[in-house]
């Protein structure tokens, strides 16, 4: 009898991964194949940055490996569980229990104030608010005086934070991020790149962002550039610079 230890089952670091991943939208003379096989795998606590060219894949590579959207081939996985053999019930709870989220459309609740709206993840999944984690949250993203206010009452930059406060809240397995310093001036642009690097270096947050901007992507661990929906390079321990470098490789 062969019996299988802990051992002898392959080790995987990998938070989010995608194998030969084709996506493909329309059909007919309209059919666009967004993703041409990718194959890929995020680093668990690593920051990850997605780059490339306008049109070259970096949102529905996002979306896919965020479970948001289907693929059209080939498997994705959240650690070790293949999302693409869920039901929409068991994804949606996944979703919500494993994975954090920030879209530039913010998509706060506009009766609920900041502080509910950062907490709704956790309430829905009846999971306690670490009260203490709210606070430090809160402090450093700089909208510790705006909690009791509504979205409304706002500007797109603090409401771009209470986003970032609502994904991070919970521990995520892994946060997805498309252009999460978009609607930030260059100071609170810092302070949250800043927050989100000491997340991951200390608490092993893992996150992947996508972004035009080299500056923002210095910031990670790793990025990787897509182009004409296929991953065509990457750069580890970037700098603004060396991204630049690789993007102009790419015509981009
Ligand atoms: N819902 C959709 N229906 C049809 N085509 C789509 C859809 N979403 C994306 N596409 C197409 O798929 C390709 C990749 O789009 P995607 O948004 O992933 O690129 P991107 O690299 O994120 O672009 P950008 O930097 O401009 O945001 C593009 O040609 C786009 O027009």
């Amino acid at each position: 009898m062969t019996t299988t230890t802990a051992y002898d089952r392959p080790r995987t670091t990998a938070a989010s991964a995608a194998r030969d991943l084709v996506k493909t939208y329309g059909s007919g003379a309209g059919e666009v194949t967004a993703l041409k096989g990718v194959t890929v795998t995020v680093g668990s606590g690593e920051l990850t940055a997605i780059m490339g060219p306008s049109g070259s894949g970096k949102s529905t590579l996002m979306h896919c490996l965020a479970g948001l959207d289907t693929a059209t081939s080939g498997q994705i996985f959240l650690g070790d569980t293949e999302i693409g053999a869920l039901s929409d019930a068991q994804l949606s709870r996944l979703r919500r229990d494993r994975l954090g989220f920030v879209f530039q459309s913010f998509n706060l609740v506009p009766t609920l104030t900041a502080r509910q709206n950062i907490t709704l993840p956790a309430r829905l999944a009846g999971r306690p608010v670490d009260a203490a984690w709210l606070t430090e949250i809160a402090g450093t993203l700089g909208i510790s005086d705006r909690l009791d206010h509504r979205p409304s009452e706002l500007s797109g930059g603090q409401q771009q934070r209470v986003a970032v406060a609502r994904a991070l809240i919970g521990s995520p397995d892994v946060i997805f991020a498309d252009e999460p310093t978009g609607a930030l001036d260059r100071a609170s642009s810092t302070a949250l790149l800043g927050f989100l690097r000491r997340c991951v270096r200390e608490l092993g947050q893992t996150v992947v962002l996508v972004t035009h901007d080299p500056s923002v992507a210095a910031y990670a661990d790793r990025v990787l550039l897509l182009a004409d929906g296929q991953l065509v390079d990457e750069v580890r321990q970037p700098s603004a610079d060396t991204v630049l470098h690789a993007l102009s490789r790419l015509g981009a």
